[in-house]
């Protein structure tokens, strides 16, 4: 594990050196794929890493984690408390809606909870330019298969140093880096809404997810629920579709 741990180290080393800037910055959610990125980019830049708690009507708990990944990483870390621009962008999205086009439910839910990711993505690069860091991302293998992640909300980022790693890979990790043992036991949430859970949503396990990426047998449904994800989801890891012109 150290030598794994070691190649991710010097690999987010020379990604800031070619980029020409100093350091890194992730956002920390009390989860734990962030936790582990947390670990990682401390260990690469003890004095040039960032951790930014960005809670939007977060609970005490994912907050309390939040610093205990603080803690245990060494990372410097700041607050940005989104709770109320979040309230205020989104009532002023929806009051300027027509009556006839105001948003279905479900369409509600979603839109709110990607706004979300959205404004912690614009406050990282906030950050990333006074501090000259480039944005780390925390998708892992199975998230980024399925394309579980916010299109230019937590997918907006500059470098994914885990992408290759199984969720059980990135839990692994977190043991041997030393974190938390209740971030590393927590069930996965983006925490976009009230009781949200990765599984519940996606309708599969992230240890299926993780078989079938290995290669292993596993249920035709849950083949089918994961296949369906990866396609629907292709735009956001394809480049943009460009009109060309005639010559
Ligand atoms: N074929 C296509 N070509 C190009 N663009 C296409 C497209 N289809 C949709 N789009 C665009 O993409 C948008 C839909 O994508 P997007 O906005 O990402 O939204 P969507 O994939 O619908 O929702 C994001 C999902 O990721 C989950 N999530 C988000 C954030 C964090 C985490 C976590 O694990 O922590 C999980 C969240 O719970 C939700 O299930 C559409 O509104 C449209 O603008
Ligand atoms: N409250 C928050 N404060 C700061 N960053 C956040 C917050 N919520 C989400 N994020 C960012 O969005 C990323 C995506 O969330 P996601 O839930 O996939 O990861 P996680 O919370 O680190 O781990 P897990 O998937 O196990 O819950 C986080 O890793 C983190 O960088
Ligand atoms: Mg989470």
């Amino acid at each position: 594990m150290e030598k794994q741990v070691e190649q991710i180290v010097q690999w987010l080393r020379e990604q800031v050196k070619q980029a020409g800037v100093k350091g890194l910055v992730v956002g920390i959610s009390g989860g734990l794929d962030s936790a582990v990125v947390s670990h990682l980019i401390h260990r690469a830049f003890p004095d040039n890493s960032l951790g930014v708690l960005l809670p939007i009507y977060t609970s005490d708990e994912n907050l309390d984690d939040a610093k205990q990944v603080a803690q245990s990483s060494g990372i410097q870390t700041m607050t940005v408390d989104l709770t109320d621009t979040h309230k205020t962008m989104y009532a002023e999205i929806k009051s300027s809606l027509n009556e006839s086009d105001a948003f279905i439910e479900e369409n509600d839910k979603l839109a709110g909870a990607n706004l979300r990711a959205r404004l912690r993505m614009s406050t990282l690069y906030a950050l990333a330019t006074n501090y000259n860091y480039l944005v780390v991302g925390t998708d892992n293998a199975a998230e980024w298969y399925t394309g579980y992640f916010t299109k230019y909300g937590d997918g907006g980022v500059d470098i994914l140093p885990i992408v290759e790693f199984t969720k059980q890979e990135v839990r692994e990790m977190a043991k041997y880096l030393g974190v938390p043992e209740q971030v590393v036991e927590k069930k996965p949430s983006a925490d976009l809404w009230e009781g949200q859970t990765d599984e519940d949503e996606m309708g599969t396990s992230y240890d299926t997810i993780d078989a079938y990426l290995k290669g292993e047998q596993i249920p035709d449904r849950d083949k089918e629920i994961i296949e369906a994800m990866h396609k629907k989801t292709a735009h956001k890891r394809d480049g943009l579709p460009q009109f060309h012109r005639e010559k």
